[in-house]
């Protein structure tokens, strides 16, 4: 079980991702995005970070990478793909899932812990975890508002594609608790290829270890050892 997590230039969660995979017993190596996907990848993760200091828009020239092409192949035929905050913003840009991740309401980076509520728990990424669980995961992005037209949230919203949304403590999605000003409070959704396919904004890597006093996200990265 072999799990691909693609570094780009400017990437900085790849080595965490790679760390919080081993700790779950999951096999996953870094692959740098000009070599190309190992072949037969049992799963990938697009990580965080910073890649091509985030120009244009976050994600937006990394989407252009060839390896994304793999990805998408590789996505069409059943891998399971997770893109996480700058990995999201990519997955986004690159068509694996719908709308864009664009500027926080707030014009600021933040940094904080904050709580999602588990919207769909029929997915591999949130099996783990019951349907309206609240789980507090970190945040940390500059470009994490998501946006997306009204008629496509709809649709997404319809077919049960939502996978978290940020939520207050008792699990109230309220604008008070939306860090970011995402549309409909939206932190997760599910991709165009199947539920196999994710991104989210919120770090579930950096919630694996005690060590780090959260292992609320260990469900989420668990999804690679079904
Ligand atoms: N933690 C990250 O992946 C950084 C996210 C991103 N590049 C931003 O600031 O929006």
């Amino acid at each position: 079980m072999t799990v691909a997590v693609v570094q780009f230039g400017g990437s900085n969660c790849d080595r965490d991702t790679v760390r919080a995979l081993a700790d779950l017993g999951i096999d996953a190596e870094r692959v740098w995005h000009e070599d190309g996907l190992p072949s037969d990848p049992d799963g990938i993760v697009l990580p965080g970070g910073f890649s091509y200091g985030d120009y244009l828009r976050a994600g937006a020239m990394a989407a252009h990478s060839p390896v994304m092409e793999s990805v998408r192949a590789a996505a069409a035929e059943g891998v399971p793909v997770l893109g996480i905050c700058n990995g999201a913003q990519i997955g986004c840009e690159g068509g694996l899932t719908p709308g864009a991740f664009t500027t926080n309401e707030s014009a600021r980076f933040q940094c904080e812990h904050v709580h999602c509520r588990v919207e769909n728990g029929d997915t591999p990424w949130t099996q783990a975890y019951d349907e309206g669980e609240i789980i507090t995961l970190p945040i940390a992005h500059g470009e994490g508002r998501y946006e997306i037209g009204d008629d496509r949230l709809a649709t997404l919203e319809s077919e049960d594609r939502v996978l978290f949304r940020y939520c207050t403590p008792d699990g109230e999605v309220t604008p008070e608790a939306n860090p970011n000003g995402s549309k409909h409070s939206v932190a997760g959704v599910i991709g165009d290829a199947g539920d196999h396919v994710a991104v989210m904004m919120p770090h579930p890597e950096r919630a694996t270890l005690e060590v780090l006093g959260q292992t609320e996200g260990r469900g989420v990265l668990q999804a690679f050892s079904h």
